[in-house]
C-alpha cells in the first residue's frame, strides 16, 4: 500500500507516522513541528529569557545534538546565544570518540565550544580512576550515580567559565521517566517532589536548568536526527550496563508496548506529584567544605570526593540515609589509587551547584 500523503503540507508522500498521534508526515513537515513544539515548551516554560547565554551540555550524542541543533534554530526567535559546554570524563574508549563528534558540531554550526574534565576540576580523579577504586566492591555498580554527580557540577563551572546565564540539557521525556522510575523503586518521596517540572530555577546561587527535550520522545529526537541528517555518537558509555537505570528502561518498554503515552504520563505525574508536608525534604543548607547547596554537612561531590580519597567511595542517594554507601554494607576498602593526586577540591563558595538534586 502507498504511503499516505503528508497531512500538514498535502504535497508529498508521508516518511512517517508520529509515534503518539499518529499523524502522517513528511520528513520537513515533521521537523518543523518538532521545532515549534520545543519552542513552544521553551516559551510556555519561560524557561530561556531573551539576552539569555545558554550553555548547552554537548556530550556528542543524539539528545544534546539534536537540541544544540534546535535551540540554534530557534535562537534568533528566542534571543538567546548558544555555548556549548562539554564534559570530559576521562572515559577511555568512549569520551575521546565522542568529543570529537561535538567538536564537529561546533565547528559545522560556528558555535563556541569549551571542553572542562573531571581530571582538572576534580583532583585528579577521572571516571576511569572512579571505576577502579570501586572494582570489586559493592559501589561499582554505582559508577553512573558518582558519574552523574560530577558532571552535574563540571557543567556548572563550565557554564560559569563561558559566562552563561542558563544551563539546558538534552534529557528527553524517556530520560526522564526512567529517573521517575527509579526514584519511585528507590521509595525516594524528596527526589520525586523535585524532579517535577521542566528545570530547576537556580536556587542558593546556582545556575537555573531546564530540559527544552524533556516533552520529546525517543524516537522523536532520533527522527529528528535522522531527517535533519546530524552527525552525532551513537556508542553507549562503557560503565552503562552495569547502571540500574537499564531496569528501569526495560521497564518502560514494557510499559510503553501496552500504553504508548506511558512515558509522557510518568512525566506529567512527576510534574503533578505534591508531598505531604512531612515528606518534604529539609530546606537545603551550605556544604561545610566547598560552600554549594547541601542537603548534609557535605554536598554530594564532596563526600564522594572525600569517600574516594579514604577508598571508600559513598554517596547519599535516597531517602535520608546520612551519607552512608549507597549499595549495601561496604566491602574492604580498596587502595587509594597510586597514581592520583588527592585534591583539595574547590574552595568554599566556589561550586555553587545544587548538589542536593539528583545529577544525571
Ligand atoms: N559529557 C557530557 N558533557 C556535556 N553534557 C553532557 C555530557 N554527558 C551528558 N550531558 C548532558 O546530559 C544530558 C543527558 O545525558 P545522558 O548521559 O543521560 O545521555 P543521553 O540521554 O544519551 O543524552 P545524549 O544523547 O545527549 O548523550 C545530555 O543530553 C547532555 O545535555
Amino acid at each position: 500500500m502507498p504511503a499516505p500523503q503528508c497531512s500538514s503540507c498535502h504535497a508529498t508522500r508521508a516518511a512517517l507516522r508520529r509515534p503518539r498521534s499518529g499523524q502522517a508526515l513528511c520528513g520537513p513537515c515533521f521537523c518543523t513541528a518538532f521545532e515549534a513544539e520545543v519552542l513552544h515548551t521553551v516559551l510556555a516554560g519561560r524557561l530561556l529569557p531573551p539576552g539569555a547565554v545558554v550553555a548547552v551540555g554537548a556530550s556528542g550524542g543524539k539528545d544534546s545534538t539534536v537540541l544544540a541543533h534546535v535551540l540554534r534554530e530557534l535562537a534568533p526567535r528566542l534571543g538567546v546565544s548558544l555555548r556549548l559546554v562539554a564534559v570530559d570524563e576521562g572515559i577511555g574508549g568512549y569520551r575521546d570518540a565522542a568529543l570529537a563528534a561535538v567538536r564537529r558540531q561546533a565547528a559545522r554550526w560556528d558555535l563556541p565550544l569549551t571542553v572542562v574534565a573531571y581530571a582538572d576540576l576534580f583532583g585528579g580523579w577521572t571516571m576511569d580512576a572512579v571505576a577502579r577504586s570501586t572494582a570489586g566492591t559493592g559501589r561499582s555498580r554505582a559508577c553512573c550515580t558518582f558519574c552523574g554527580v560530577l558532571r552535574r557540577r563540571a557543567l556548572e563551572e563550565g557554564a560559569r567559565l563561558v559566562g552563561a546565564t542558563h544551563i539546558v540539557t538534552g534529557h528527553n521525556a524517556d530520560d526522564v521517566a526512567e529517573t521517575v522510575l527509579m526514584n519511585f523503586l528507590r521509595g525516594d518521596a524528596g527526589r520525586l517532589a523535585r524532579g517535577g517540572g521542566l528545570g530547576s530555577r537556580g536556587e542558593g546561587g546556582a545556575l537555573p536548568r531546564c530540559r527544552p527535550l524533556q516533552l520529546a520522545s525517543q524516537k522523536e529526537v532520533v527522527l529528528y536526527a535522522h531527517f535533519r541528517r546530524l552527525d552525532y555518537f551513537s556508542e553507549e558509555c562503557v560503565y552503562a550496563p552495569e547502571a540500574f537505570r537499564g531496569h528501569a528502561r526495560d521497564l518502560l518498554k514494557l510499559l510503553e508496548a501496552a500504553r504508548p503515552s506511558a512515558a509522557l504520563d510518568l512525566v506529567h505525574s512527576a510534574e503533578r506529584l505534591a508531598l505531604a508536608p512531612a515528606a518534604r525534604p529539609p530546606p537545603p543548607g551550605a556544604c561545610s567544605r566547598c560552600g554549594a547547596l547541601a542537603s548534609r554537612a557535605l554536598c554530594q561531590v564532596c563526600a564522594l570526593l572525600d569517600g574516594l580519597q579514604r577508598g571508600r567511595p559513598r554517596l547519599a542517594i535516597g531517602k535520608g540515609r546520612g551519607g552512608r554507601d549507597e549499595e549495601g554494607p561496604p566491602g574492604p576498602p580498596p587502595p587509594p589509587p597510586s597514581d592520583l593526586r588527592s585534591g583539595p577540591g574547590p574552595a568554599a563558595g566556589e561550586c555553587g551547584a545544587a548538589c542536593k538534586e539528583r545529577c544525571e
